[in-house]
C-alpha cells in the first residue's frame, strides 16, 4: 500500500521530468502501480484509515509522485453528496487534453499537492472545461468532457506527467489576481 513516505517531494528529479507513454497491454507492474495509486486515494479519503497511515486525503495521484516516470495518474473525484456518484473516477493512462474552453477556471482558495509540504498561496489559473482523451486499465479510448473542480484535478494530475507543478502557474507579483473572466469556484 502506498503510504506518505512513498510520494516524493518537490525537488526530486522526477517530479520534473516529462512521464513516458505507457504501452498496452498494460505489463503486471503498471496494472499494481494503477491499482496502488487508486488504492491510496480510495484508503486516503476514508478519515478513519486516513487517521490510521497518516494519510493526507487525495483526489488525484500520478505516477511520477511515487517515483515511476509513466504517463499514468489516478483521479477520485469525491461526490459532494454521498447519494450522487462521484463527478470522475478513472485512472487516466496517455491523457491528452484535446480541446479547452478558452474561460479560465481557478479554485478560490488555491491549490496544494501531495508532492509539496510547504503552502503556496495564489490562484492557479487552468482551463474551466476541457475534453479529455486518455486511455483506461483495459486500454480502451475514451473520451470525456469535464468542468469545473473535475476539470481542475485532472489538468494538475496531467501536468505531473510534464513535470509541471501547479505554482509555476501562479502569478509571482499578483498570486490573487486572476484573469476578469475567470469561472472561480470552492
Ligand atoms: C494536496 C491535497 C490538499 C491533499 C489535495 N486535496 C484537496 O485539494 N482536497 C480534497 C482532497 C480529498 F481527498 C477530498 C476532498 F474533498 C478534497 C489533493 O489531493 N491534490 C492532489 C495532488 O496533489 N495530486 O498530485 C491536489 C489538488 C489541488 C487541485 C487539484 C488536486
Ligand atoms: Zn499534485
Amino acid at each position: 500500500m502506498i503510504l506518505m513516505k512513498d510520494i516524493v517531494r518537490d525537488g526530486d528529479p522526477v517530479l520534473r521530468s516529462e512521464a513516458k507513454q505507457v504501452t498496452f497491454p498494460l505489463s503486471e507492474e503498471d496494472q499494481k502501480l494503477a491499482a496502488d495509486m487508486m488504492e491510496y486515494l480510495v484508503v486516503s479519503q476514508d478519515p478513519e484509515q486516513a487517521k490510521k497511515y497518516g494519510l493526507r486525503a487525495g483526489v488525484g495521484l500520478a505516477a511520477p509522485q511515487v517515483g515511476v516516470s509513466k504517463m499514468m495518474a489516478a483521479v477520485l473525484v469525491p461526490s459532494e453528496d454521498p447519494e450522487k456518484a462521484s463527478p470522475f473516477t478513472d485512472v487516466i493512462i496517455n491523457p491528452v487534453i484535446i480541446s479547452n474552453s478558452v474561460q479560465p477556471g481557478a479554485l478560490l482558495e488555491g491549490e496544494g499537492c501531495l508532492s509539496v509540504d510547504e503552502d503556496v498561496p495564489g490562484y492557479v489559473p487552468r482551463h474551466d472545461r476541457i475534453t479529455l482523451r486518455y486511455q483506461n486499465l483495459d486500454g480502451e479510448t475514451k473520451k470525456v468532457r469535464l468542468r469545473d473542480y473535475p476539470a481542475i484535478v485532472c489538468q494538475h494530475e496531467i501536468d505531473h506527467l510534464h513535470g509541471i507543478l501547479f505554482y509555476d502557474h501562479i502569478d509571482k507579483e499578483h498570486p490573487f489576481t486572476a484573469p476578469e473572466d475567470t469561472v472561480m469556484f470552492e
